[in-house]
């Protein structure tokens, strides 16, 4: 990747399942250290947008491309914590193992020497978002949020270019939502890692969100959080009336007939 080349780049992308249009004409390039907040109702494409970027995905039309090159599965530049789905109990896999698995394609693998490094890496990972003690706990064992905070780990551990989030904050108590999205912010900020953070509450973050991406029924609008979180903008995107108001610094977002309750809902009051 050069310094010009952004980390991220969609040129004129399209998503449908069969007759339904997720998205189209979407040219969006995120750079380097850039936070993009995604939002959106239930099934707007979110989720979708973040597997064609893992190259899980393949787009209907358009191109995309990560760190300059196309995006293709198994891209250890890549950092992703998944939509949080609770893990059963009988899921042996150990905290360390899951950890581990972010490095994989990475030279740690190889030799005593990167034994060491990369056990070490791991701990730290796991230190970084107070999950040491799960290390060598099956996973299935854990909470919701234990489990969670386990994915960030991993997310992180490989040091990624493109640092996919869905959801990542969903389960969290506020100390632990404050934790994992500082972790999120520095890598973005010290490791210049472009974000792209899927949320359907977007003030927990919002002091970090350069721009927003919000998709509606196949319609989106990109800028920064003024030029898109506005009544004219949301009422226009929503073809219906939405009001937007910032009460303390927070948006509070009305007018959605539910599609959007999500943002009366606060979850870091
Ligand atoms: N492989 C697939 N084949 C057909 N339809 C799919 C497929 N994957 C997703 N969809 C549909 O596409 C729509 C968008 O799904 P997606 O998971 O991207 O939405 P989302 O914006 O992340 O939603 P949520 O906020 O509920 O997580 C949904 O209606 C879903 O049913």
């Amino acid at each position: 990747m050069t310094a010009t080349e952004p980390a991220v780049g969609l040129r004129g992308a399209a998503l449908s399942y069969g007759p339904r249009t997720l998205w189209d004409g979407l040219d969006l390039d995120v750079a380097p250290g850039e936070f993009l907040a995604v939002l959106g109702p239930n099934g707007s494409g979110k989720t979708s947008l973040l597997r064609v970027l893992l190259g899980m995905q393949e787009l209907t039309a358009g191109s995309v491309r990560i760190a300059g090159e196309p995006a293709r599965r198994g891209n250890d530049r890549i950092g992703y914590i998944p939509q949080q789905r609770t893990l059963e109990g009988t899921v042996t896999v150990r905290g360390s193992d899951l950890v581990g698995f972010g490095l994989d394609g990475h030279r740690w693998g190889v030799g005593w020497r990167g034994r060491r490094e990369r056990k070490q890496r791991v701990d730290r990972a796991l230190r970084a978002v107070d999950a040491a003690e799960y290390a060598r706990m099956p996973l299935g064992l854990l909470s919701g949020g234990e489990q969670q905070r386990v994915r960030v780990a991993q997310a992180l551990v490989g040091d990624p270019a493109v640092l996919l989030c869905d959801e990542p904050l969903l389960s969290l108590d506020l100390a632990h939502q404050r934790k994992v999205s500082s972790l999120i912010a520095r890598q973005a900020e010290e490791a210049g890692a472009a974000v792209l953070f899927v949320t359907h509450e977007i003030n927990p973050v919002l002091p970090l969100v350069d721009r927003v991406l919000y998709l509606v029924d196949g319609r989106f609008r990109i800028g920064t959080p003024d030029e898109v979180m506005n009544s004219a903008t949301l009422s226009e995107l929503f073809r219906t009336d939405v009001e937007v108001a910032r009460v303390g610094g927070r948006l509070v977002v009305a007018g959605t007939d539910g599609a959007e309750s999500h943002h009366v809902h606060e979850v870091d009051a």
